[in-house]
């Protein structure tokens, strides 16, 4: 299957070898949790001890192959302190995955998940907030005091809507790469299964049409 049918806010991109998915994934969380680090660790490899507060947005590509399929992520890294806001929430527009971050030694942080997932749903405009992708990363793991437990945090995630849950740290480079990939194949399920239910639609409509026709003529 060389094309894929994407929802709307879904890009589709071309390349030499046919066409290739553009998927657009967003870190949202706190203020120094680590979005803009795992952003950077699993783009280019690199981890710095001594990084800035993101202002606004930035975001960086990755071209990968999951499940045989190529697909460019494109990752947004927003700005997780609360001046910043109306800098971040005009481009929650479009997003496919949502990767809600917490630091496991911030227990403050975990806490405001709901509160990242609230913003991302008031300004992404997502048609289907049930279906919607969400992956959630519990990152600095190498960390010795931990306030947040994994299975607290593993329960929280099957609550709110049996989210993927990742125990990462961008500084040893643990499950940098696991998570993202589980956003990929998080947004491939989900288009899978809009394009079953446009599949069926398409057959309920063929036969309504029959039906219609036979009875008028
Ligand atoms: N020990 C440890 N430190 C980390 C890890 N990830 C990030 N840090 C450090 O935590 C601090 C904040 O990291 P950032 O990546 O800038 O945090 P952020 O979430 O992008 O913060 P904002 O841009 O303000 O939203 C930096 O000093 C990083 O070096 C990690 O996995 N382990
Ligand atoms: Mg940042």
């Amino acid at each position: 299957k060389t094309s894929i049918n994407l929802r709307p806010g879904g890009v589709e991109g071309g390349t030499m070898s046919g066409k290739n998915l553009l998927l657009k994934v967003i870190l949202l969380g706190d203020g120094g949790v680590g979005k803009s680090s795992l952003m950077n660790r699993y783009v280019t490899d690199r981890f710095d001890s001594q990084s800035f507060h993101t202002i606004g947005v930035e975001f960086l590509n990755r071209d990968l192959v999951v499940d045989g399929r190529l697909v460019t992520l494109q990752i947004w890294d927003t700005a997780g302190q609360e001046r910043f806001k109306s800098l971040r929430t005009p481009f929650y527009r479009g997003a496919d995955c949502c990767l809600l971050t917490f630091a496991v030694n911030d227990s403050r942080s975990f806490q405001n998940l709901s509160n990242w997932r609230k913003e991302f749903m008031n300004y992404s405009d997502v048609k289907d907030p049930e279906r919607f992708s969400f992956v959630v990363l519990g990152n600095k793991v190498d960390m010795e005091q931990r306030e947040v437990g994994e299975v607290e945090a593993r329960a929280w995630c099957e609550e709110n809507g049996s989210y993927p849950y990742f125990e990462t740290s961008a500084k040893d480079d643990t499950n940098v790469t696991a998570a993202f990939e589980a956003a990929v194949r998080e947004v491939l399920a989900a288009e899978d299964q809009i394009d079953h239910a446009l599949l069926s639609s398409t057959i309920d409509l063929h036969g309504n049409r029959k039906t219609s026709r036979s009875s008028c003529c």
